[in-house]
């Protein structure tokens, strides 16, 4: 591929591997976004719109959009502010997806028990610029000057060995389930932020003239992340139990009701957040509702 074959194309950049990699393929096909990658070609265009993807590591995704050089990106609320690119993108969507928080890690079997008893130690991660932030600042409430203030420094990967290699005296490093850190044998004390993957956009775009294709994107993509989020749940109520049970379920404008045949029965379908489906279904038993019946959804624009 030559750099005309680009020429008047949307760049949109996706995690090249890693743990946001697979979700963000299975956006990209909830989107209708069509393109074949050849085998260790990390730019390929895309065949049903004038856009080509871009796939970089995760952590150089920021700074590409932000310098403008790239339209779109999904990649880490974590590594956007890493990058102090915060200022240079603008979080469009949250995905749903690659959630994890930053966290102050030490042993549980140690001495150190709190952030202050880890500060003016030696320190480990791959996240130098947030850690720096967080223990600079507990370094000046501690008031903590020169060789006594918190010693950070980088690696790029396996930053839980550090403890017991004797590298350091704690890490930060990011946590989803806890497994990494236990296996580890290491407890968090502290958690320095948040994450989860975002869909970002360039605040000075190199290129003006996307506008509208960056809209359709985003909408599409706000649409497999709601399908995601949401699903169907329809049941039986007697009439008397309708106020109840549309309580329960207000959907997200209002439930839809139709009559059955049977004039003390009414049907309702609403839209219920997937992560209420198992308490909803309980309360809605509970206040009489029958045939209570819960759907997937592929795809939705609401
Ligand atoms: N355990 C996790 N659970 C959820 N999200 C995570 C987890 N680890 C990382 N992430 C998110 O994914 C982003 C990329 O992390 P990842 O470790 O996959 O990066 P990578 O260095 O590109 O890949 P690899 O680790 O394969 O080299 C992180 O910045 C974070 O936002
Ligand atoms: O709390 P957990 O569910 O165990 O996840 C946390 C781990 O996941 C990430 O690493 P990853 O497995 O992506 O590999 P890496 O160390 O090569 O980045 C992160 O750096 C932690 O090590």
């Amino acid at each position: 591929m030559n750099a005309e074959s680009l020429d008047g194309r949307l760049l949109f950049a996706i995690p090249k591997k890693g743990r946001l990699h697979e979700k963000c393929m299975e956006l990209l096909a909830g989107a209708d976004i069509q393109f074949r990658r050849h085998h260790r070609l990390d730019v390929c265009l895309v065949k049903n719109h004038p856009m080509a993807l871009v796939f970089l590591p995760a952590a150089d995704i920021p700074s590409f959009v932000g310098k403008g050089n790239v339209d779109l990106g999904i990649t880490g609320h974590d590594v956007i502010l890493e990058a102090k690119m915060e200022e240079h993108v603008t979080e469009v969507l949250q995905l749903n997806f690659g959630k994890c928080a930053l966290q102050v890690q030490v042993p549980e079997a140690g001495s150190i028990k709190s952030v202050e008893d880890l500060a003016g130690k030696r320190v480990v991660t791959s996240f130098e610029v947030l850690a720096g932030e967080y223990f600079s600042k507990v370094d000046d409430r501690l008031q903590l000057a020169g060789e006594s203030r918190t010693k950070i420094e980088y690696v790029s990967g396996s930053v839980e060995a550090a403890c017991a290699l004797g590298l350091a005296d704690g890490i930060v490093d990011l946590v989803e389930s806890g497994d990494t850190m236990r296996a580890a044998g290491l407890h968090a004390i502290a958690t320095v932020l948040q994450s989860e993957a975002v869909l970002i956009k360039a605040n000075s775009p190199k290129r003006t003239e996307h506008a509208s294709l960056i809209n359709l994107i985003t909408s599409r993509i706000a649409g497999v992340v709601a399908a995601g989020r949401y699903v169907i749940c329809e049941y039986n109520i007697p009439r008397e139990s309708l106020a109840k049970a549309t309580a329960v379920t207000p959907g997200r404008r209002a439930p839809t009701i139709s009559p059955l045949e049977d004039e003390n029965w009414l049907a309702v379908s609403a839209m219920v957040e997937k992560g209420r489906m198992a308490v909803v279904m309980d309360e809605l038993v509970a206040i009489g509702a029958e045939d209570v019946l819960i759907f997937n959804l592929d795809n939705c624009r609401v």
